[in-house]
């Protein structure tokens, strides 16, 4: 390793410690090298004027060697990025003919960012090639290792402390957070990372649970408990035993359930329908919800639930997340078989700056698209595969530049948001609102506009889509055999909602 590169970054990172103040930071979210999309470079609290060319600063993540960015593209001159008394980021281009982009916009001249701006995360493209992210940051770069939760951003770097935490406790957990920011795995990695780690982890979508058959199916039931109890049935809380209960889409828990709920959060027991005695339970319970749950909820068990309360941040508040994970999908693609395809800088650059209202999942989806269209041609633009928007929103506080066009973050988030009426949507928009959004049924129903129980009624009543467990087992072993561990896909080719599917695959001894 270059001595000097390394005592550049140690003597920076250590300056760095313990500053409450912010620094001014630039991660790699594409660069031809896929393996430094990524890497960072942070300049320190103090430091009012940064040189930004082929040598410098120097990019790194713990424990790499730091070094430029390289390219031949990027030119020797330096881009100059003054910051003011107010945060607010001046951009010099250099004389060089490299081309620079700064969100979306070829640059001519100069430009002064506002603090805002940069808090919402800067998109810079250098010379076509590479592009960064110029955002604020508040703690030391820290290694990630979890192959599943990746992330450099801080949020990501919190959220695998808090993980770490609840991890250590038996506390209730509640997961807050958007649809597709990862509440699933959030709660996988609590479970992994517990001392029940070899104990089960059953995972339930309260949505999907009817008020008359909820009580059995959680808490189980002796045979002849109700009407057409032919057998007893276990119930999700035995199933779990001494291992971790994930119940998703708290916010919609039947009513006829959540005093039971609330009293084996209380006193750890519950009876099953028709039993004679109590049982103890022995499991962690994970919640989650992208619901607020402050008015109308039973109130006493959001108390209980509230044990420990892990917020996920949106992709749009991480944005120096987005090239990692794009990189991270294609090489999923590649890794299940798929022949390689390229996308071009340019979509990427309008990838990492939309505000993505159905988070990792939204993009994992689009990338995807992106990928199978790229195998036989050109990748489509940006336009085509986010139809809902004109084209990526661009920030509307950037002082000294003309405004550009473009739908601003929240009117983006409205118009996928808007609730529309069940009787408006035929067969048609519910399949493709599926298709669309790799057959998950929250993303669907924001994309439908429409609340999650309304989208299980119009998955229900839809003609053409059957629930997982409606499959025949040969006709699953051969949708896996022709897609590999690739959930979605499997969803797409059986026309089934792809969570569901992944839990009974896992049940059939299918998946892994
Ligand atoms: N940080 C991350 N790194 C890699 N993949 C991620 C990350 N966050 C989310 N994903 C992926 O995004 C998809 C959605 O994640 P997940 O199902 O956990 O979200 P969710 O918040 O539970 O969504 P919903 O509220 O709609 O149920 C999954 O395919 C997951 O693997």
């Amino acid at each position: 390793m270059d001595q000097d590169a390394e005592h550049t970054l140690t003597s920076l990172l250590s300056s760095l410690t313990g500053s409450a103040q912010r620094m001014l930071t630039f991660t790699v979210l594409w660069h031809p090298e896929l393996a430094r999309v990524g890497e960072q470079a942070f300049a320190s609290p103090g430091s009012r004027q940064i040189a930004l060319n082929r040598f410098a600063p120097l990019f790194g993540r713990p424990g790499g060697t730091p070094l430029g960015l390289g390219d031949r593209r990027i030119a020797r001159d330096p881009v100059m990025l003054l910051r003011d008394a107010a945060d607010q980021v001046t951009i010099v281009t250099p004389q060089s003919r490299m081309s620079i982009g700064v969100d979306g916009e070829t640059l001519a001249g100069g430009a002064t960012l506002s603090m805002a701006a940069v808090e919402r995360g800067v998109v810079l493209a250098l010379g076509g090639c590479v592009l960064l992210c110029m955002h604020w940051s508040d703690q030391l770069p820290r290694l990630n290792s979890s192959k599943t939760l990746l992330g450099v951003s801080g949020a990501v770097l919190r959220l695998h402390e808090s993980i770490r935490q609840a991890a250590g406790t038996l506390l209730p957990v509640l997961l807050l957070g958007e649809t597709g920011t990862g509440k699933e795995l959030v709660a996988q990695a609590i479970h992994a990372g517990s001392p029940r780690r070899d104990r089960p982890l059953v995972a339930v979508n309260m949505a999907t649970l009817s008020e008359t058959l909820a009580a059995a199916d959680m808490f189980g039931a002796v045979k002849g408990a109700y009407t057409g109890a032919d057998s007893a049935r276990r119930g999700w809380f035995a199933e779990a035993g001494d291992g971790s209960l994930f119940l998703d889409e708290i916010g919609d828990t039947p009513g006829t359930v959540q005093p039971m709920l609330l009293r084996v959060l209380e006193t750890g027991t519950y009876r099953p329908l028709g039993a004679a005695a109590d049982v103890r339970s022995g499991a962690r319970v994970i919640a989650a919800t992208d619901q607020d749950l402050g008015h109308g909820y039973n109130q006493a068990l959001l108390r209980r639930l509230e044990g420990f309360v892990i917020h996920l941040p949106p992709l749009r508040a991480r944005r120096e997340d987005i090239g990692l994970l794009i990189r991270h999908f294609i090489m999923q693609w590649e890794n299940a078989g798929n022949a390689p395809a390229e996308l071009p800088t340019t979509l990427i650059d309008a990838l990492c700056r939309y505000d993505w209202p159905g988070n990792v999942r939204q993009l994992a989806m689009v990338v995807r698209r992106a990928l199978i269209a790229a195998v036989d041609g050109p990748a489509p633009a940006f336009e085509v595969l986010v139809p809902e928007v004109e084209q990526p929103p661009q920030p509307s506080n950037v002082a000294g530049r003309l405004p550009v066009g473009g739908v601003a973050p929240d009117d983006a988030v409205r118009k996928v948001t808007r609730r529309a009426k069940l009787s408006e949507l035929d067969h048609d928009a519910v399949l493709a609102a599926l298709e669309d959004n790799g057959w998950q049924v929250g993303a669907a129903a924001l994309a439908l506009g429409v609340s999650r129980p309304s989208m299980y009624k119009l998955i229900d009543d839809h003609p053409d889509i059957r629930p997982a467990v409606a499959i025949p087992l040969a006709e699953l072993q051969s949708a896996v055999g022709a897609c590999g561990d690739d959930v979605v896909l499997c969803a797409q080719m059986l026309k089934t909602p792809s969570e569901a599917l992944r839990r009974h695959l896992r049940g059939v001894g299918l998946l892994a």
